[in-house]
């Protein structure tokens, strides 16, 4: 186990948007989203951000290591999945995580209406109070309209 009590994660992750599917962030589907992810998977970008900050806090890599894109099992898998996976291999190694801070970016729709039932699932996932969990949107103003993306830091404590 590290000797640090404290370890920082960051992650990113970003998806081309297209027309006709749907847009899922933070474990909420996006309702009246112009355009959805194209992904492997359900294309969250806000939850493969998460659970790849958790992952880099304790240098266990991404999560493309654990999910790969070629992989037939993954498809349309439920990101869900993937941050709970994250948060046992940080679990296994003594740590969790003690708040989390999360920002998307994307043009449409506007997604402060869902910033609550966002922040609920996505501290619901890794265990957290709400009130540890913080949500953000910027628009790309108009530089990226056809892209979501998402970053996200966490801070583990071990014990
Ligand atoms: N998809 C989005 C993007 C942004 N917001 C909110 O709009 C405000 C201004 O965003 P800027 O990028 O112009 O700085 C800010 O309060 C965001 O929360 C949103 O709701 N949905
Ligand atoms: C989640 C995985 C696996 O289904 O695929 P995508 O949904 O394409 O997502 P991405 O963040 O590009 O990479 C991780 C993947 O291996």
């Amino acid at each position: 186990m590290s000797a640090l009590p404290y370890r920082i994660g960051y992650g990113e992750d970003a998806h081309r948007l297209e027309a006709g599917r749907t847009l899922v962030l933070g474990g909420v589907p996006v309702p009246h989203a112009p355009a959805g992810a194209v992904a492997h998977s359900d294309g969250d970008a806000a939850l493969h951000a998460l659970a790849d900050a958790l992952l880099s806090g304790l240098a266990l890599g991404d999560i493309g290591q654990y999910f790969p894109d070629t992989a037939a099992e993954w498809q349309g898998l439920d990101s869900a999945v993937i941050l709970a996976r994250a948060l046992e291999l940080v679990r296994a190694r003594g740590y969790r995580p003690a708040n989390a801070a999360l920002v998307v970016t994307l043009d449409r729709p506007k997604l402060g209406p869902l910033r609550a039932a966002m922040a609920q699932r996505m501290a619901e996932l890794l265990q957290l109070p709400e009130t540890e969990m913080g949500v953000s949107f910027k628009t790309s103003e108009g530089l990226a309209p056809d892209h979501v993306q998402a970053r996200a830091t966490v801070l583990l404590v071990a014990g």
